[in-house]
């Protein structure tokens, strides 16, 4: 059995998973998720077996999507105090034959962990902002920093993007590797003056946005703190912009950023894809998001489905 299981590096997957097909494939996956069991999709809040001495935890994400064809799991652990150039992060997805049950690939789901996030919250700007964003802030310089630049910049002509990290000079490095709309500012509050769009994907437990830097009407997508006992976000703004999430039992469960805030939900963005729910114009939005295993089953089904169109066509 374990001869037949195909292995995709990290590197194979950056080269196929690109976000023209994969932001559409998230999308559809939330709508599903947030119609489900009725759409096919089978998906518990995941385990987190928390690692005290480290501060971190180890996550199992399964998810079944009938009408892709997917049954995966994805692994993940979160360490936080890495460094040294280790990533905070490590994540693997194992997928299943649908039929059989027989293990079918191995994945590494680093890649797809940073690209399917950006991909999500990509969806949720979307959805919730309406015209052309002209200023992107994010804080934080990490890995999701750097998707979401991609994932947003894929969907919008920014003029000015800005980045501000509590070590400055991993914000300085980032713009720099970004190009040269995007610009470092020591100041978090100087970051996100003014910003139509707001990123905050840090690993701080404290909040690093306050709610009165954020501009109204702007839209906010709070990346970070999955966890009940950490917070990225004032509970002020949790308290006063209108909050959206990816999963509702997943926010309430594992955002220290809704539970410390006692925030309320408003809807899952699975129901703005569905149309169930009218985004209210103009509002200072946040989404809150999690991440949830169904956009690792469908991305890393996407591919596989790349790796397989493109042996078909060179046979
Ligand atoms: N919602 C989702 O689906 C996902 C959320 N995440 C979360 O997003 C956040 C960022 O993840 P990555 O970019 O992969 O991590 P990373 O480790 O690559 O980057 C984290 C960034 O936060 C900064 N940072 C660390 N400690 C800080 C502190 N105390 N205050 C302020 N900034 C601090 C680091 O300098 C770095 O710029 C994490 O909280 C992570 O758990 C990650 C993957 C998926
Ligand atoms: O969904 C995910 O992969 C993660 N959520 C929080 C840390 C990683």
């Amino acid at each position: 059995m374990v001869e037949n299981i195909r292995l995709i590096s990290a590197q194979v997957v950056e080269e196929v998973l690109k976000y023209d097909e994969l932001i559409p494939v998230i999308e559809s996956a939330l709508g599903k998720f947030s119609n489900r069991p009725q759409s096919g999709v089978i998906q518990p809040l995941r385990t987190c077996l928390r690692i005290p001495a480290v501060d971190g935890f180890l996550g199992v994400m399964p998810a079944y999507s009938e009408s892709d064809g997917v049954l995966s799991t994805k692994l993940l652990t979160f360490f936080p105090h890495n460094s040294g150039g280790l990533s905070t992060h490590s994540a693997l997805t194992v997928l299943f034959h649908c039929q059989t049950g027989v293990p079918t690939a191995i994945l590494d789901a680093d890649v797809i962990t940073a690209y399917r996030t950006a991909a999500a919250s990509a969806v949720a700007t979307k959805h919730l902002v309406s015209g052309s964003p002209k200023k992107l802030a994010i804080l934080g310089a990490g890995v999701q920093a750097r998707s979401h630049f991609y994932a947003l910049s894929h969907l919008y002509n920014f003029y000015e993007v800005t980045i501000w990290n509590h070590r400055p000079e991993k914000a300085k490095a980032l713009a720099a590797e970004l190009g040269n709309h995007v610009t470092s500012v020591d100041d978090a509050e100087k970051a996100v003056r003014d910003a139509d769009v707001i990123v905050t994907a840090t690993n701080s437990s404290t909040p690093v946005l306050k709610a009165a830097w954020v501009k109204s009407g702007a839209h906010v997508n709070a990346v970070g703190s999955c966890r009940p006992d950490w917070h990225e976000i004032d509970p002020l703004l949790m308290q006063t912009a209108a909050v959206y999430a990816d999963s509702k039992e997943a926010a309430l469960k594992e955002s220290g950023d809704v539970i410390k805030a006692g925030a309320t939900i408003v809807a899952e963005i699975g129901e703005l894809v569905l149309g169930k729910v009218q985004p209210r114009n103009s509002e200072t939005t946040v989404f809150k998001s999690l991440g949830i295993a169904i956009e690792d089953a469908v991305a890393a089904s996407l591919v596989l489905s790349k790796l397989d169109a493109h042996t078909a066509s060179t046979q």
